[in-house]
């Protein structure tokens, strides 16, 4: 293995810059595997397919938009079909769609590959060692799509790496599925060394999962759709409750701890929100170009306004209160002070305190609500691609990966890759500045912020290349669009 550095990592240059991030495969460390022939190729569903196999060698580009003397950059491997005791966790916060993988995983394992044994790990990392499992069979499963959350439960913290892999051993397990977020895959890729350390015949599949969208070189995360979809109908009622009062002003908090993905989306989407604050743009509230002055400016226009504020806002004008906080999660996550009900607080203070205009605030928190909702239609298609691609996977022997489309393509991802840096909204982004032409709001910044903001968000690696976006975080021009990621098909 080439180790450019890190360990795990398989770096193949070809011509003119070409670079290949290849995945492991079981073969690195156990040479002499048997190979069995695929049962895909007898199966009716895909004989009418032209090419259903993917070509030994096929990759898929991190950077689509390239310039004539641009070097090819980094590519992926593609995704695609290459006996077996599998099984499934489910790690970290909901998500819509949770399910829908889960019941694909046990679908196409069975239906394409003839797998018979998977099990269910319950209630996160911790379920290894700690609970009971459940046998999954395509009967079981059938309508748990319809449903939200996860029928095997999951957790924050007990990542127990010895305990784990000392079950996966035990069991006779020989294929890991394990869909989380960051933190999940953080904890997949050390089950993974460790099996390898071992010299286990294990293959370790992650499906990254975050209702945040802030997984890093995948195109979107499955569930983030359909959260700004339910997301409009607590906006709808903010604008409702606003303009039926006078001076009517209707705060919703969503999501977004780190990335104001969903609160940017579902504003561009609502056409209501008068203002939308996230984590990525700072913003202040007293004196010029302020918020106050921008709530009276809109109050005076218009007489009732909406706030979208994503959860993960305005923290540093918490931080004092915040500093006397004990501020982690049992994964190590950071935990916020509620900013909508603070930024409530202070604007009431701000206007009924010196008796200027007397304003009606309603504030809507439907936190939760976003993401304990069944995957959409669209969710649900591209939960079963990804189900799809990572068997394909670990069936071919890849293993020490996470599956997900780069530039509308699915592809196995080092786990590093996905786990080193987190998606942001980027500011300098033209999707941001759609969002501020549409809403109108302040940006909030001076002309030194946005030199600085600028610099920031320069590229350090091809995802924060602007040309390389899509939907504003990894915006794709129209002439590339032709294969968005509704389309992951392709
Ligand atoms: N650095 C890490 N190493 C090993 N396991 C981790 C790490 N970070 C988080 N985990 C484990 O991953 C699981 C989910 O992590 P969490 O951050 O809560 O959610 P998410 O996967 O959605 O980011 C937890 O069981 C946690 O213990
Ligand atoms: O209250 P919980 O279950 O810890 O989850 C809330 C947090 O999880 C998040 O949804 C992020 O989780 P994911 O990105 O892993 O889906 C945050 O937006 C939110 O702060
Ligand atoms: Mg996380």
């Amino acid at each position: 293995m080439a180790l450019d550095g890190r360990p795990n990592t398989k770096i193949v240059h070809g011509e003119a810059g070409y670079v290949l991030e290849d995945v492991p495969h079981l073969t690195d460390y156990i040479p002499d595997l048997p190979t069995y022939p695929n049962p895909l190729q007898d199966n009716p569903a895909y004989s009418v397919v032209k090419q259903y196999f993917v070509n030994l060698d096929d990759t898929v580009a991190q950077k689509i938009v390239v310039h004539k003397s641009s070097p090819r950059g980094t590519h992926f491997r593609r995704a695609g079909p290459r006996q077996v005791h599998a099984c499934i966790v489910t790690c970290g916060g909901l998500c819509p769609g949770l399910n829908t993988v889960i019941r694909e995983i046990v679908c196409g394992l069975a239906h394409m590959y003839g797998v018979t044994k998977i099990l269910g790990i319950q209630d996160g990392y911790k379920g290894f060692y700690a609970r009971n499992t459940i046998p999954l069979s395509p009967k079981s499963v059938n309508d748990i799509h319809k449903r939200g959350g996860t029928i095997l439960g999951s957790s924050r913290g007990g990542h127990d790496t010895s305990k784990i892999v000392d079950s996966i051993q035990d069991r006779g397990i020989n294929q890991v599925y394990i869909i989380g977020g960051d933190g999940t895959q953080k904890g997949a890729s050390v089950i993974f060394e460790e099996i390898q350390r071992r010299g286990l015949k294990v293959a370790v599949a992650g499906i990254p999962k975050t209702i945040d969208n802030d997984i890093a070189v995948i195109d979107k995360s499955f569930g983030f759709d359909t959260a700004v979809e339910e997301a409009q109908r607590a906006i709808n009622a903010a604008h409702v409750e606003s303009e039926s009062v006078e001076n009517g002003i209707g705060m919703v908090k969503l999501m977004g701890r780190y990335s104001g993905f969903i609160a940017m989306y579902a504003t561009l989407a609502s056409r209501d929100v008068d203002c939308c604050l996230i984590p990525e743009s700072p913003f202040y509230l007293e004196g010029k170009g302020g918020l106050f002055e921008y709530i009276e400016k809109r109050l005076k226009e218009n007489g009732h306004m909406v706030i979208v504020v994503a959860e993960g806002a305005g923290q540093e004008l918490l931080a004092e209160i915040l500093r006397s906080m004990n501020h982690q999660d049992a994964s190590g996550n950071k935990l916020l002070l509620d900013v909508g009900l603070w930024l409530s607080q202070k604007i009431k203070d701000h206007f009924t305190g010196k008796g200027r205009i007397s304003i009606n605030l309603k504030y809507i928190d439907p936190t939760y609500m976003i993401r304990a909702i069944p995957a959409n239609a669209s969710d649900n298609v591209y939960c079963t691609l990804l189900a799809h691609s990572a068997i394909h996977g670990a069936m071919a022997g890849y293993t020490g990966f996470t599956v997900g489309p780069v530039n509308g393509r699915h592809a196995y991802i080092p786990f590093h890759r996905v786990t080193e840096t987190q998606n942001k909204v980027v500011i300098t982004d033209r999707m941001w500045a759609r969002l501020l032409s549409s809403t109108n709001q302040p940006s909030f910044l001076s002309p030194e912020d946005i030199e600085l903001a600028k610099k920031e968000d320069e590229p350090t690696n091809q995802l924060l290349d602007s040309n390389n976006q899509v939907d504003g975080h990894h915006e794709k021009s129209t002439e590339d669009n032709n294969c968005s990621i509704q389309q992951t098909s392709c």
